[in-house]
């Protein structure tokens, strides 16, 4: 099976184009130029010309404050490109894995999130992933939306490796401690991805299609993420960081972001019988590569 990604050097383009193969799959990776989602032309010439059974579409404008002060261009690249991509996939009859986020929600929910609750994004961001959710959905019935959060992996830029940078030259790192989530690793996810993809291809159920939420087992605070890092790292160096534990409101950001971002995983686990391991040993596995 060839599946074709969207983005070149992403984390989780990244993360399939090393877990494809282990899977026996193809993995295409197709970025800018050739297929720039901001220029939906170029997605339809770029997608049909490389014949795929499948799509994943991992590709986004994931620059969360920027995309306050960037509204066109994120709502051009998040929302428009990902309907093209979709539509594209649905001229080709072949199914549409779409990754999408946790910031779809308020984050003002007292427990987990689930499928059915409503959305209501805070940030730009938030709001054109929601908006590129609904033509996915709109140009090619045949999708599976999954929602995930935090993203850490060996590959690119995130919040695991801005921490091991800042490690690097203090000892202690002031970090937020009332936005709960999941971390979730990069490579976790492209295995998932792979076989909701395989599973779309193989089986028209109606009931495996849709949007579902995909983050590690668990639950933390950027706080707790941040000293499970310095912890492992301490592990390793012998050289402690500390975290100040503060609030949002000491951490002014253009963006909002939602204080409660956790993600309930059982209509994955029930439809399509996929559990992500628990955050703790996938950061120890990333670790474990960087360090
Ligand atoms: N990062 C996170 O914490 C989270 C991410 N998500 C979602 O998961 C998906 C994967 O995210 P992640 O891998 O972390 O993203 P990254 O920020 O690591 O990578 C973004 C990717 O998008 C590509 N890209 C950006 N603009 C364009 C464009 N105009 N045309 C084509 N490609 C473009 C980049 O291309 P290039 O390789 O050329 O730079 C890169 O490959 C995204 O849909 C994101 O919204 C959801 C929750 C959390
Ligand atoms: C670097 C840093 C961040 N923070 C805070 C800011 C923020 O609330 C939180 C995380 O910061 P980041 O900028 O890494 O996170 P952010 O860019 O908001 O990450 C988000 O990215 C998008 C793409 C998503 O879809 C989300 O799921 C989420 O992963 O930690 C600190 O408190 N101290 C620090 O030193
Ligand atoms: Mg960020």
């Amino acid at each position: 099976m060839r599946i074709v990604v969207t983005g070149r050097e992403g984390q989780v383009v990244s993360a399939l184009r090393e877990r494809g193969p282990l899977a026996g799959v193809e993995i295409v990776a197709l970025g800018r130029p050739e297929l720039d989602l901001a220029d939906p032309a170029s997605v339809r010439r770029a997608i049909l010309a490389a014949e795929p059974d499948a799509v994943i579409s991992a590709a986004a404008y994931t620059a969360v404050d920027k995309a306050e002060s960037e509204a066109e261009l994120a709502h051009a690249v998040n929302a428009e490109g990902p309907g093209a991509l979709a539509a594209a996939a649905a001229e080709r009859g072949v199914p549409v894995v779409h990754l999408s986020t946790d910031y779809v929600f308020a984050g003002d929910k007292a427990g987990p999130y689930t499928e059915d609750d409503a959305t209501g994004p805070v940030s730009v961001y938030g709001r054109t992933k929601l908006e590129g959710e609904r033509r996915v959905a709109a140009a090619q019935p045949d999708h599976a939306i999954l929602r995930t959060a935090w993203v850490y992996s060996p590959f690119g830029a995130n919040f695991l490796k801005t921490m091991l940078r800042l490690a690097e030259t203090r000892d202690a790192v002031n970090v937020v401690a009332d936005q709960h989530g999941t971390p979730t690793s990069a490579l976790d996810i492209a295995d998932a991805a792979i076989a909701v993809a395989r599973r779309l291809r193989a089986d028209p159920d109606p009931a495996l299609r849709g949007v579902f939420h995909l983050t590690g087992s668990g639950e933390a605070t950027w706080a707790d993420f941040a000293e499970a890092i310095f912890a492992e790292r301490a592990a390793r160096t012998g050289r402690p960081v500390a975290v100040g534990r503060i609030g949002t409101a000491d951490y002014p950001t253009p963006a909002r972001r939602p204080a409660n971002s956790r993600l309930s995983g059982d209509k994955l686990a029930r439809v399509h019988g996929i559990v992500l391991p628990d955050w703790r040993l996938s950061t120890r596995a990333v670790l474990d590569r960087l360090l």
